[in-house]
């Protein structure tokens, strides 16, 4: 036994109507017991309420109003059926019609409707359309029968007792029963409805009594959608939810289902399905119990016609929450208590029902609506609530109240800006037109402020030709680290980060960790060991990394190629261009040709940009090294370049990518300082030390000279044979040309045997090293 519902957004039309036949006879080879629960025609439900007010009023609308519910359901009907079939249903309309006009006229007379009448004529609604469709069911050829909801579901208070129901399905086994949805009776003498929307419940307590193995929910949209479709025409359907999340949408605010719905299926656990009328086929939303989700939040929410309730506290008078109480004894759902200022947001609809029965005094706020995300995991509230309230804040829209429970943050803002923040917050979490990229970034010294200047500069440029966004989330330098989930300004970002927290960076990655945002980068610009061995956590945890810092790839092989094989298991990337070369390709082009199956025989290479610059100069060789450490040419420590191990490093990287396991040790060196001032302390001590070197260069520099040779700093890798030093480079050969900070880096392979693969050009200074760290970004994020 089935159980399916058809909203009033399904049985509005001839096309609609005729619509719910065609998903009906899909189902008839199945077998199968249904039982059809019909809502009103859409929006006379909210008509008929409408005139009862003028009717109160005296005012001769309702007439008129009348009139129109009357030609409405009489016109459908003159559509829908042969001339045979008219007549009886007609009739059958026309006498409903006659009963609910002399409850109008009564209430004219008197000035004066109850809730108690109230029900009776909202009662014509789902009565008039679950007839229509059940009589077009068996024109149909359909095995159905029109059951009266009010025999089964007797509403006490708000509960419902399940076992008459159950006498429905025993009694009676005809295929397809049409109910209608939202009517009950609250004794054997008056009739009662079990609150607005209440199509949905009926259906719930059908399926729950009779224990079905799911409920379908048929109504105009493609299933729960991220966000309503009338706010937003991006919104896309939620494959499946819990009920828990369900009940949290739809209390606050998605009309798409009614509330207490949700607690009678989940109850007894039976899954419910949003299905589209008009597009059948269509997976729609599964509802049920939990569901691993990877999604931060699963649907944005609002909620705008309330109205704001402030109680006052009377002294001497009782607290107001039982004022409260006046809610429960009018079937309300209030949709927020903010205890601390006792305020208090409900539906504008039910406002006057409650306020009646109000003894406190209070204010009501009318301008101001509800937002609300909800959030898959309590985990996730934390974050989200972050996310969302500084989103608001950069749309200048002040909250006036804020709050969150296990699975929802809401705020409270004028109403002015309800579809906006909508707009904004579902742009900011589900569009997925480009891809975002959110960047956390350590290291701000030359490398980093020149990187975040070429991403500021080209960020038009990559939403438009490559569809990706790039937001710089966390930056970080060695004291200080600043944060904004929406991306950072990056036009102010030093003054930001002044404002930032003390550097710890534990923290950094913490917040790394916990946004969870999607494509995640982590952005090492500095030359910290430290840092270099956080990679394996990070990319253990799914997130890339760029880094132009050489440490984690030179250290051991083990070290190197365990951060490899995490980047693949992980697949999140890891890319280290800037190591050799800067901005050049140089591990791009080996990984290239090796990727296309050539086969490296030789490495030669000049890989100091630094060096090659001291040694194209002429003068005191300390002035040299100062003069090149000014220019942003060498690494923050000068030692490192001076003694070769920065070369030695980058061959080595060169000599691993070809797939070599080579160690540090295996690296011939020909050391160019002396001993006392590779080993000194601080860098102004090596200064100091340089002096005994002075010999050192000047000598060389003669020779060269005499030869006609010039001095370069070579870098070689063959497999067993590499090395680095300096070498007297004859005119013949491409390194004699090589001027002030270039590279150039020959690959002899199978397919470049005779002439060399040359890849030449700055291998030094923040500006080429920040554009190489920009390519590996947009590397990574494609
Ligand atoms: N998050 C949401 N997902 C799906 N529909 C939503 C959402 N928020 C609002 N809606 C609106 O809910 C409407 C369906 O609810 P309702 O009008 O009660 O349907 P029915 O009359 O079929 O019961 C849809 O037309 C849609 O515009
Ligand atoms: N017709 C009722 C009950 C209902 O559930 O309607 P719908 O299924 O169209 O939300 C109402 O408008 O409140």
């Amino acid at each position: 036994m089935k159980v399916i519902k058809f909203g009033g957004t399904s049985v509005g039309e001839v096309h609609a109507i005729e619509q719910i036949c065609y998903i009906l006879i899909d189902k008839k080879e199945q077998e199968d017991r249904y039982a059809i629960i019909v809502s009103a025609i859409g929006g006379i439900t909210d008509q008929l309420v409408i005139c009862a007010q003028y009717a109160e009023k005296k005012n001769i609308k309702y007439y008129l109003i009348l009139d129109e519910i009357e030609s409405y359901h009489l016109e459908i009907i003159r559509e829908l059926f042969t001339i045979l079939h008219k007549k009886k249903l007609i009739s059958r309309i026309i006498k409903y019609l006659k009963n609910l006009e002399k409850i109008y006229n009564s209430i004219c007379k008197i000035t004066y409707f109850s809730k108690v009448s109230l029900d009776k004529i909202m009662n014509f609604g789902e009565l008039i359309s679950s007839f229509i469709i059940s009589e077009k069911l068996k024109a149909s050829g359909f095995p159905s029968k029109w059951k009266d909801s009010r025999n089964f579901i007797m509403k006490k208070s708000i509960q419902v007792n399940l076992d008459d129901v159950k006498s429905l399905f025993i009694n009676d086994n005809t295929p397809y029963i049409i109910l209608p949805g939202f009517i009950a009776a609250k004794n054997e003498k008056e009739i009662a409805t079990l609150g607005r929307g209440g199509s949905d419940f009926t259906a719930s307590i059908f399926s729950a009594s009779i224990q079905s193995e799911y409920m379908e929910i048929y109504s105009d949209v493609s299933g729960i959608m991220t966000v309503s479709p009338k706010i937003v025409s991006k919104a896309f359907p939620v494959k499946n939810i819990s009920y828990r999340e369900a009940i949290e949408i739809s209390y606050l605010g998605a009309e798409i289902l009614y509330p207490p719905t949700l607690l009678t299926s989940m109850k007894k656990n039976i899954p419910i399905i949003i299905l589209n009328t008009f597009s059948p086929l269509e997976m729609g939303t599964l509802i049920f119990s939990t569901f691993k989700t990877k999604s931060l939040i699963t649907v944005i929410t609002g909620m705008k016609n309330i109205t704001f309730l402030s109680l006052k506290r009377k002294l001497g008078m009782p607290g107001y929450f039982n004022q409260f109480a006046a809610l429960s004894s009018n079937d309300i759902f209030h949709v927020l208590i903010n205890q601390s200022s006792s305020e208090l947001c409900i539906e504008n609809k039910i406002l006057s029902e409650f306020t009646n029965d109000m003894n406190h005094p209070f204010s009501v706020d009318k301008e101001l609506c509800i937002i609300s995300i909800i959030v898959s995991n309590i985990k996730n509230i934390s974050v989200t609530s972050g996310y969302m309230f500084s989103a608001l804040g950069k749309e200048s829209i002040k909250p006036n109240v804020i709050g969150s429970t296990e699975k929802n943050i809401y705020a409270v803002i004028a109403k002015k800006y309800f579809k906006l923040s909508i707009k904004f917050l579902h742009d900011i979490y589900f569009d997925n037109h480009y891809k975002k990229v959110h960047i956390f970034m350590a290291g701000l010294g030359q490398v980093g402020s020149k990187l975040i200047e070429q991403l500021n500069k080209q960020k038009e440029y990559l939403v438009e030709e490559l569809h990706i966004q790039i937001r710089v989330i966390g930056i970080c330098n060695s004291k200080k680290m600043f944060f904004d989930i929406l991306g950072i300004n990056l036009n102010n970002w030093q003054k930001n980060l002044k404002l930032g927290t003390p550097m710890i960076i534990e923290e950094f990655l913490g917040n790394l960790y916990n946004l969870n945002l999607r494509n995640s980068i982590f952005i090492d610009n500095t030359a910290s060991k430290e840092i270099s061995h956080l990679y394996d956590d990070i990319l253990g945890k799914g997130i890339g990394v760029v880094t132009c810092n050489k440490i984690a790839c030179a250290s051991s092989y083990h070290e190197y190629k365990n951060i490899k094989n995490l980047s693949r298991y992980f697949k999140a990337p890891f890319f280290f261009e800037p190591n050799v070369g800067a901005g050049l390709p140089v591990i791009n082009t080996l990984n290239s040709l090796i990727e296309s199956g050539d086969k490296i025989h030789l490495i030669e290479s000049v890989l100091s940009g630094s060096f090659n610059f001291i040694l194209t100069q002429f003068g005191s060789f300390i002035d040299i090294v100062r003069e090149t450490q000014k220019k942003g040419l060498t690494e923050p420590d000068t030692r490192i370049d001076l003694s070769g191990i920065d070369v030695i490093r980058k061959i080595l990287i060169l000599g691993r990518e070809c797939g070599d396991s080579i160690e540090l040790e295996d690296i011939k060196q020909i050391s160019l300082l002396t001993k006392s001032s590779i080993k000194a302390f601080t860098v102004d001590n090596f200064y100091q030390e340089l002096i005994y070197n002075e010999e050192f260069f000047t000598k060389r520099s003669l020779v060269a000279k005499e030869q006609r040779k010039r001095l370069r700093f070579i870098a070689k890798y063959k497999y067993g044979e590499s090395y680095v030093g300096l070498k007297y480079i004859e005119f013949q050969h491409q390194f004699y040309h090589l001027e002030s900070k270039d590279n150039m880096i020959l690959y002899t392979t199978d397919r470049y045997s005779d002439l060399p693969l040359l890849v030449k050009g700055a291998g030094a200074g923040a500006e080429v090293t920040a554009s190489g760290i920009f390519t590996d970004i947009i590397k990574a994020s494609i």
